[in-house]
């Protein structure tokens, strides 16, 4: 049998292939997919070092222009390499070929050019302060590169939330090393490829592989060089995180777990609301930070919603990636899927009524080795239920009733969470009133995962630690300080 391929580790400009290499499986049908090289505590202590070194370099004397084009010549490859990037993210997540063609590449390409073009744009303060002896003091801010960055991606959306973080990390003149998760290490492989093909000089990107503790993640929080973690992952790992940066004081951009509401009023768009719930509920097969797992509906529309959510649930086509029509892919991993399951016992024990789902498909075929589960809704938990206060983090949801907007925002907001809430209602200031008073970071109203790459994203509680997005990623990826001169 031919050696599965592998997926090297990046490391001052040069591909390395020597280490320990973990298998990297297709959530389709549990074949192997190929294999990537576990960078150890030596070759991520290089990667950490080529990134501090580079600093010193050609790099460190680019202009926010000339940083601005490189990323926008980063973009072109990944552009370049379209269909690449789109099987490889196909191939490690099981995701629908439509979804990574109209979601994943687009976003990764937009999160060059947009923080390439916002750097360009951006423009800082200054102010002059009269004194009483007649003199001035003139004070500007100056916008500097924090050092070494490290980024740590999740599996859920391995390209978009990858370059999500580097495109601004680049663009205001960090060093990057980066850690994709070990689930979806292939879109990362390419991305390096990418990078050395644009030009981006040796050390600006590099790139290690491997997990959690005791691999590569845990040794790069705490190489001493780095001088900022940028996280995006559950919430528990942001607190490992947290412990292993704290004795250096290191600065940190955290995005969590959540356990996302949306809000249905009788007086909604009931079919708009319907759709809206089913695409927030099962999008990606659940497998979004901001999908949401707790419903609440109006009483007088509940029965009615239940219905037509679970006959969109049901009309959901489980399907392999390039199949017509297919709405849902497998979840990530046989072992998540475990997670996913377990939830699905919990909440029959914990007295849900399922209304459709709680289960695996049988297809008969390759697909049956995968790590498909069907969409699943649940009613009739109460609130403290674990089902209702958890992270699942797969296609379910569970509704529940409410009888006024007091009651229904004191549940929405009785959570650990705070990342995200869709409210559906046509009564707008009902909306702008409510949307002022959740818990959260990111607030919908009548729309749901609609996105402005400019505006503040983040979550508040267990779901993060500050926001990216706009002038809050150029302001987090800078050492910004202020020079006061007396005139
Ligand atoms: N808020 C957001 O924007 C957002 C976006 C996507 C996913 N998420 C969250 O991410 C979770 C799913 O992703 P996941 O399962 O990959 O999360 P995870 O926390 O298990 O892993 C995320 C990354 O952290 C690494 N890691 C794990 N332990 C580490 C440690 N001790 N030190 C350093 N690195 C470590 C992993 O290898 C992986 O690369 C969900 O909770 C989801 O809500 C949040
Ligand atoms: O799974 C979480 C998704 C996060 C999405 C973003 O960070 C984004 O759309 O920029």
């Amino acid at each position: 049998m031919s050696r599965p391929a592998l997926l090297p580790l990046y490391i001052n400009g040069r591909f390395e292939e020597e280490g320990q290499r973990f298998d990297n499986i297709s959530p389709v049908d549990g074949r192997l997919l190929n294999q990537a090289v576990e960078a150890d505590a030596a070759q991520v202590a290089r990667a950490v070092q080529a990134a501090s070194d580079a600093l010193q370099g050609p790099w460190g004397r680019y202009s926010v222009p000339e940083r601005a084009a490189l990323l926008h010549k980063v973009a072109d490859g990944i552009q370049a390499r379209f269909d690449d990037f789109v099987a490889a993210e196909v191939a490690d997540t099981g995701r629908p070929l439509h979804l990574a063609r109209t979601l994943d590449l687009p976003r990764a390409i937009a999160n060059f050019r947009t923080f390439a073009d916002l750097a360009v744009a951006q423009v800082d303060d200054c102010c002059e302060t009269p004194q009483a002896d007649g003199g001035l003091l003139f004070n500007y801010t100056v916008r500097k590169p924090l050092g070494v960055v490290a980024v740590i991606a999740p599996w859920n959306l391995p390209l978009l939330l990858l370059t999500w973080k580097l495109g601004p990390a680049l663009a205001m003149g960090n060093t990057v090393v980066c850690k994709p998760s070990e689930e979806t290490p292939s879109s990362a492989a390419l991305l390096a490829e990418v990078m050395y093909n644009a030009g981006v000089p040796a050390g600006v990107f590099n790139l290690v592989h491997g997990f959690g503790p005791g691999s590569a993640g845990e040794f790069l929080t705490r190489a001493p060089q780095i001088s900022a973690v940028s996280f995006t992952g559950e919430s528990r790992t942001g607190s490992a995180i947290m412990k292993a940066v704290a004795d250096g004081v290191k600065d940190i951009s955290f995005e969590l777990g959540g356990k996302n509401a949306a809000v249905v009023f009788a007086d909604a768009d009931f079919d708009a609301a319907v759709a809206g719930v089913a695409r927030s509920s099962f999008f990606n097969t659940g497998q979004v930070c901001l999908c949401t797992e707790r419903v609440y509906v109006e009483r007088p529309i509940f029965d009615r919603f239940v219905a037509a959510l679970k006959a969109r649930a049901e009309g959901l086509k489980l399907g392999y990636p390039d199949e017509d029509g297919v709405d849902l892919g497998p979840l990530v991993s046989r072992q998540h899927r475990e997670k996913v399951l377990s939830y699905f016992a919990l909440a029959r024990e914990e007295g849900a009524v399922v209304i459709t789902g709680g289960e695996t498909p049988q297809f008969g075929d390759a697909r049956d080795q995968g790590a498909y589960v069907r969409p699943t809704i649940w009613t009739g938990l109460p609130d403290h239920a674990r089902c209702v206060r958890e992270e699942i983090f797969g296609p379910v949801c569970h509704i529940a009733p409410f009888d006024d907007e007091e009651e229904v925002l004191r549940r929405v907001n009785d959570s650990p969470y705070g990342l995200a809430c869709a409210l559906w209602t046509q009564r707008l200031d009902r909306a702008h009133r409510l949307a002022r008073r959740v818990q959260v970071g990111i607030v919908w109203v009548n729309a749901w995962y609609a996105r402005d790459l400019r505006t503040p994203f983040g979550g508040s509680k267990l779901s993060g630690l500050g926001r990216e997005g706009g002038r809050h990623s150029l302001d987090f990826y800078s050492e910004i300080s202020n020079v006061c001169v007396k005139l």
